[in-house]
């Protein structure tokens, strides 16, 4: 087939987006404006919005996305990459603030593969609008395997276009709801759980706070590890990396016999004499909005109170995560939204259910407690807050895990969940017998005329946990 009749001009692509935006209904986040710049560890400082083509990234030079991506902005006559380049394969869905469509590097069959996020920005509201910019922000500035990497950056027209990786596993909600009983085991929960905290403890150095965790935004790479997404609801504030030297002692599941409330306290002795600990911390501690915004189930006390709040939110975020993971719910959901943000708002703390399907599981005391620690109302006395993820890590739920390590972990074996060997084979296989069965499988393909047409007929079909905006 002829490839330029799939490719039309950049312009044909302009005349063909008319209507971009989605409408799907912002019933479960909220949003927030008020941003604080970056002091420290810059976040708004050095980078700004542009296309991360002129971005030293990333660690791993022999990638094939960067490989292709090279490749081809080595043959563009401007050195960047343009939407010509890209062939469109399918559409992967859509959000509040655009469309998501896997593609590929139109002269490089072989290579892998990518998703691009459309946004209509003439469609969008001024707020919404913030929202691109935060979520394009963040992008440019990370740099992890947890997280997605920005490979062009393409304003054309009014389309803002993020190339980005794609991630073929769905996400954690999905996967979810295929596990039996809706939950995962809780060697599993503690695997998406060390990931997840390993990329919010990033995002938290870099001043970020990402105010969106819940599975629905945590997709799964071809290799089961995970990639947060969604950074439209982030907000960024100062961070002033620290060594602290304290004292302190494992926290761990509360004893129900005396005999050992009296064991643990003698033990908790010599760990306090033993245990003088130093550690790095760089958590936006002075982060601060007033804003209300997040997913309702997963919104905090001090969000849903709206007197202002802080990066705690991320840390009971990821006590209603950890929560869901391990029953297939949320603590705090009640029949309406409104009662799901009156039961989060009230003094009375939360329950575990009363038949414990996770009883008989290794560690189910050790998670229980973590999330007792992280759902506390006063984000004063919230485990995270004031240390962050440094003390979230050395609880007794993640024991043994090697943290600087945390890549090299097999994925669980859990039904639904793709396991395709680590980036580092696919790297030195070139990928290529890999890419050639996957693409024989990837079905019809999407011109950008026919994309054009595609948005302008048909509504969203955008994820279940919905956001809510206020
Ligand atoms: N990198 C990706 N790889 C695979 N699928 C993706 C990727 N990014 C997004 N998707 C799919 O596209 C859908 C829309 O994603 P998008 O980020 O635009 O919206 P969203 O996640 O609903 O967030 P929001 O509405 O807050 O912008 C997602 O639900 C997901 O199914």
């Amino acid at each position: 087939m002829d490839v330029e009749s799939l490719f039309p001009s950049e312009s044909d692509l302009d005349l063909s987006f008319t209507s971009c935006a989605s409408n799907t209904s912002t019933d479960r986040t909220f949003t927030s404006s008020s941003a604080r710049s970056s002091l420290t560890l810059s976040f708004n400082e050095s980078r700004g919005l542009s296309s991360s083509s002129g971005v030293h990234r990333p660690h791993r030079k022999s990638d094939p996305h960067w490989t292709a991506i090279h490749a081809a902005t080595n043959l563009s006559p401007d050195g960047t990459i343009h939407l010509n380049h890209l062939k469109l394969l399918r559409h992967l869905g859509s959000g509040n603030l655009g469309r998501v469509f896997l593609c590929r590097l139109k002269d490089y069959d072989d290579s892998a593969t990518f998703a691009l996020k459309v946004i209509d920005r003439e469609a969008l509201t001024n707020k919404k609008l913030s929202h691109v910019m935060m979520e394009s922000q963040v992008l440019s500035v990370v740099d992890h395997p947890f997280l997605p990497t920005l490979y062009a950056h393409l304003e054309v027209s009014h389309y803002t276009c993020l190339l980005i990786d794609y991630c073929p596993g769905g996400d954690l909600h999905s996967l979810l709801r295929k596990q039996p009983g809706n939950r995962f085991r809780v060697d599993a929960v503690r695997f998406f759980a060390s990931e997840v905290l390993v990329g919010l403890e990033y995002l938290h150095a870099l001043g970020v706070v990402y105010r969106d965790l819940k599975p629905e935004n945590i997709l799964i790479r071809e290799d089961g590890h995970v990639m947060l997404s969604d950074f439209d609801l982030c907000f960024t504030a100062d961070v002033v990396p620290t060594l602290f030297k304290r004292f302190s002692s494992k926290v761990g599941p509360t004893k129900k016999n005396w005999l050992s409330c009296l064991e643990a306290v003698f033990r908790r002795r010599k760990e306090i004499s033993d245990e003088e600990m130093t550690a790095f911390v760089a958590e936006p501690t002075a982060a601060y909005s007033r804003c209300c915004v997040g997913t309702h189930e997963y919104l905090a006390p001090e969000l849903v109170n709206g007197n202002g709040h802080g990066n705690g939110v991320d840390w009971w975020a990821f006590g209603i995560f950890l929560y869901e993971l391990l029953y297939g719910r949320t603590p705090f959901k009640g029949a309406t939204k409104e009662a799901t943000l009156r039961n989060i708002a009230s003094s009375r703390p939360f329950g575990f259910p009363e038949s414990d399907v996770a009883a008989e599981e290794n560690g189910v005391a050790e998670v229980k407690d973590l999330i007792a620690r992280l759902l506390v109302k006063d984000p004063r006395r919230r485990l995270g807050c004031a240390w962050g993820a440094a003390d979230i890590k050395r609880h007794p739920f993640f024991d043994g895990i090697k943290w600087p390590l945390i890549r090299t972990y097999s994925p669980p074996d859990v039904p639904g969940l793709m396991r395709k060997k680590s980036h580092v084979s696919h790297v030195r296989g070139g990928g290529s017998s890999f890419s050639l069965s996957r693409r024989k499988s990837l079905g019809k393909r999407w011109s950008w005329r026919g994309i054009g047409n595609f948005i302008k007929g048909k509504g969203s079909d955008s994820k279940l946990n919905k956001k809510i905006s206020m």
